[in-house]
């Protein structure tokens, strides 16, 4: 991975592409969570109406295709490994494949060097006298976090010192099946009962589903992480319980319980106080590796100065994420395991090279078309040349409710920053494919697939009217399966017959097709006649569009890039 490395102190100005002109708006469109599947009643893509869409596919052979979004395609360990946004984009805007941090953290874990770092040596020096906290996602999703990798960490620091561990779980059944936290937990205990064989006093002390406790993200609904915060660090929440399994079996009594919602909770012992505040002297972990849902939690440990909520106490305390979330920022300021060094990337290079650039989603999905496409850097490369534009995504109502999102009001800025003829790129995420996907609701789906169509449809009118070029394509699937399945390929059902609903990200089980593709589509009136896709490229990915989104602005991509996807053939 990583193969060419980028060329250092090699100019960044780009050739001017030998067939291709400059000077085209470029429409970028990504498409959260749209995998190609084949017409299934759980591919609610298909279900859905979607005229804008089918015609791209049906209407150009030689200008739509599917490339690859998952496993070592976009940096991920192993070709099991579902794609998510991050990898996704980071693979889209870079145009270079980057072992990405799932597979650094698997690295450092298993050689060890995780505990000769800065950072490990940094938080073993409380571990003489106060707790450790591990705070992170319990999921196998391997999106943000992976159980493997917490277990491998809770040993670890117990031999290299930790005496007192409590660990604060948030349920996850949006990366895995709902419901699934129960195992989870139970996993956990043994492994912590396991350590108090040996003498570690660890326990689990606090908790709550991911979407409603801690891991809110792009600064959302702060009433998140405050959630959070109560619970993790002040030892507060409205639900207690003696033990987490007795917390997630009781709290998923309610019949609208879900695991991605579970209230906060704390665990207490007989007296009735909570096992495992935070306090002064103690060191806390944040064991995602993953960045955007962890970076609110972060500035709330860190940062001296916070006015986002009132934390009550703030703790001395020594604090380390699993990586470093943020470089520009340098937030956490100390880390476990060294975050990609995503260089070179295709925004950088197109902004000095003059390209004037408009990126725009709403907020769930903003930080994913500005930060990842970006290799996880925040602000502008070129203020005077970008523009980048969040729409506010609503607050505190799950998105089956309000399936639409916020995808036309996306596409109309993204058609008035094209017919405003002031950037060459405009870049926009349409969220609903993923993120109402998520929730597991049908209906709701298929409303949001049709809303997802809908913007496209205002955004290529747009590119038609500037005689523009425009790249649509997605960042992994989610949509268009949402049913589990075996190995066969059959949807699997539950006790009562129910076919078991698939919320998370896609991985198609069937070995013959077991990996997972997305549509890449090309056109517009100003897209050269003789372009189309090579044919000579079999294995292609998400890491291939960079390349060629800098044809399509007329320039030749640089040589450690991916190559580009398209070809122009005749005169
Ligand atoms: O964070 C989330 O919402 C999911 O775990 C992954 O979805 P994303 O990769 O599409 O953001
Ligand atoms: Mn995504
Ligand atoms: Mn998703």
């Amino acid at each position: 991975m990583a193969t060419r490395p980028p060329p250092e102190g090699k100019p960044w100005e780009l050739a001017a592409h030998p067939r291709l002109a400059k000077g085209k708006v470029v429409g970028v469109v990504v498409l959260d969570g749209w995998g190609e599947a084949p017409p299934d009643p759980f591919n609610y893509i298909h279900v859905a109406e979607t005229p804008t869409l089918d015609a791209l596919k049906k209407g150009a052979p030689e200008r739509w295709r599917l490339i690859k979004a998952h496993g070592t395609a976009v940096g991920l360990p192993t070709d099991d490994d579902m794609g998510n946004s991050e990898v996704g984009h980071n693979a889209l805007g870079a145009g270079q494949i980057y072992a990405q941090g799932a597979k650094l953290v698997d690295l450092a874990l298993s050689s060890g060097k995780i505990y000769e770092g800065e950072g490990f040596k940094y938080i073993q020096q409380s571990f003489e006298n106060g707790t450790l906290h591990l705070i992170g996602l319990l999921s196998d999703g391997g999106v943000h976090s992976r159980f493997d990798q917490l277990q491998l960490l809770l040993k670890g620091a117990s031999e290299h010192g930790a005496k007192r561990i409590r660990v604060h779980v948030l349920t996850d059944g949006r990366d895995v099946l709902d419901g699934s936290s129960v195992r989870f937990v139970e996993m956990l205990e043994e492994d912590l009962s396991r350590l108090r064989d040996k003498g570690v006093n660890a326990r689990i002390a606090s908790g709550g589903g991911r979407m409603y406790v801690t891991m809110d993200r792009y600064e959302n609904d702060w009433q998140v992480v405050k959630r959070g915060w109560d619970a993790h660090v002040l030892g507060e929440a409205p639900h207690k319980f003696k033990s987490a399994l007795e917390a997630v079996k009781k709290l998923r009594e309610d019949p609208k319980a879900n695991d991605q919602y579970l209230p906060p909770f704390v665990i207490v012992d007989e007296s009735g106080k909570p096992v495992g505040p935070v306090q002064d002297g103690d060191t806390v972990v944040t064991f995602n590796f993953r960045a955007d849902r962890m970076v609110m939690l972060a500035k709330a440990l860190e940062y001296e100065n916070f006015d986002k909520f009132d934390r009550v106490r703030f703790p001395k305390i020594r604090y380390a994420g699993m990586l470093q979330y943020d470089g520009e920022l340098k937030l956490p300021s100390h880390y476990l395991v060294a975050p990609p060094q995503i260089e070179r990337t295709s925004g950088e290079y197109l902004a000095r090279n003059g390209v004037r650039i408009y990126a725009c989603s709403e907020t769930v999905k903003f930080g994913h078309v500005t930060f990842f496409w970006n290799g996880n850097r925040s602000g502008y490369f070129n203020p005077s040349l970008e523009k980048y534009e969040e729409i506010p995504s609503d607050i505190g109502i799950p998105f089956n409710v309000q399936p639409k999102m916020k995808a036309l009001e996306i596409a109309q800025k993204a058609r008035d920053a094209i017919l405003s003829r002031k950037f060459d790129q405009v870049r926009v995420n349409i969220a609903n494919g993923d993120m109402v996907g998520h929730t597991g609701d049908i209906e709701a789906t298929i409303v949001g697939c049709k809303a997802t169509d809908e913007a496209v449809k205002i955004i290529l009118e747009a590119i038609e009217q500037v005689g523009g070029i425009f790249i649509l394509t997605a960042d992994h699937g989610n949509a268009e399966d949402m049913a589990k399945r075996d190995k066969s390929g059959k949807p699997l059902r539950d006790k009562d017959g129910k076919v078991q609903t698939l919320t998370s990200h896609t991985l198609n089980p069937v070995s013959a097709l077991s990996s997972v593709k997305v549509p890449i589509a090309i056109g517009g009136p100003g897209l050269a006649p003789g372009v189309r896709f090579r044919k000579d490229l079999p294995c292609t990915g998400l890491a291939n569009v960079a390349a060629t989104v800098m044809n399509l602005h007329g320039f030749e991509a640089p040589d450690h890039y991916e190559p580009t996807l398209i070809e122009v053939v005749g005169n």
